[in-house]
């Protein structure tokens, strides 16, 4: 969907991006992940052109973006910023209605599309359509941030630490909505973070930077158990890598269903909680082995501290 083809953007003495190929597929999430400085934010406004790179190509189903007008992309490419960027004399209704307005949507199709995407983000249109952004706390305009980038049906999404403002409740479910709606949208999501345990939260996949260049992609779970370098082990923890590789392994990923499950005391996990979450129980409770219940189909299993360690 997004291919980024040997692209490179330099700022003077400094290589901000520096030959990086990467491929977005469709209806999938990657999140740009790397050290401060290591060009995330560059890459990602290379792709909507509010930076031109300076070689390479950059596609968007197939299409070089460099042949499409810049005001045509960005209205096929959703971009939330932290700072949010709505504008405070309009409407929450009128904010998210700003892409449908320039299209030239009907009004009744701006209308519904507001609604359903307000209802989306979790900010009833009733309750919340004719307030302005200061009658809102941080968390909700950023949620409505998300909802304006949506709005024109966008393809891709660009999200630039859309959740970097708010405090970390609000942000864990700022980050299950935003897994909802990409996974009932399909739409592509490309995500700028710094904030390791987000990006695990949303699934998809990493792409490592430092400085300028890409150092590895994969799943969480492939990137922190097989780090590609010094520089990436170094950013997913160092010495503590080992404790972030549970965050990014389901307890089903590791547990034994196999019948009958040994009788083991206590309340069951879900399938679904990280290991990270396994072994804080497992701390809390002074003990080596947790029962599991797998949903939907309510099949019990086990999951012992040996199955933590296990490479
Ligand atoms: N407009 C600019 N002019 C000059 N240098 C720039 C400009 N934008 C970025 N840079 C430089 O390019 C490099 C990459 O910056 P970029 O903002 O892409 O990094 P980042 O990984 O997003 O950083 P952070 O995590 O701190 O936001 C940095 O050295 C930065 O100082």
């Amino acid at each position: 969907m997004i291919r980024f083809e040997a692209v490179s953007k330099r700022f003077g003495a400094v290589s901000a991006v520096d030959e990086v190929t990467l491929d977005v597929p469709r209806g999938t999430l990657c999140a740009l992940v790397g050290t401060s400085g290591s060009g995330k934010s560059t890459l990602l406004r290379l792709a909507n052109r509010l930076l031109e790179a300076d070689a390479g190509r950059i596609l968007v189903d197939g299409t070089d973006i460099a042949t499409l007008p810049p005001v045509e992309l960005r209205r096929r490419m959703g971009y939330v910023i932290q700072s949010v960027g709505l504008f405070p004399h309009w409407t929450v209704a009128r904010n998210v209605a700003t892409v449908p307005t320039l299209l030239g949507w009907p009004a009744a199709r701006i209308r519904d599309r507001v609604a359903e995407l307000l209802d989306l983000v979790g900010l009833p249109a009733e309750s919340h359509a004719h307030r302005y952004p200061d009658e809102l706390s941080g968390g909700q305009q950023q949620r409505v941030g998300v909802a304006r980038a949506l709005a024109g049906d966008p393809e891709v999404l660009l999200m630039d630490e859309p959740f970097g403002a708010v405090d970390p409740p609000t942000r864990r479910g700022l980050q299950d909505s935003l897994r909802d709606i990409q996974r009932r949208t399909g739409t592509t999501i490309l995500l700028v973070t710094h904030d390791v345990e987000e990006a695990i939260r949303l699934g998809g996949t990493f792409a490592v930077l430092h400085q300028g260049r890409l150092l590895q992609t994969g799943t969480p779970a492939q990137v922190l158990a097989h780090p590609a370098s010094e520089e990436v082990a170094r950013f997913f923890g160092g010495p503590l890598l080992g404790l972030n590789r549970l965050k990014a392994l389901c307890v089903g990923d590791r547990a034994d269903f196999t019948a009958p499950p040994p009788a083991v005391d206590g309340a069951p996990i879900a399938a679904g909680a990280t290991l990270e979450e396994a072994l804080a129980r497992m701390v809390a409770e002074g003990r080596a082995q947790l029962p599991v219940r797998r949903s939907p189909d309510g099949q019990p299993g086990v999951l012992t501290l040996a199955d933590l360690v296990r490479p």
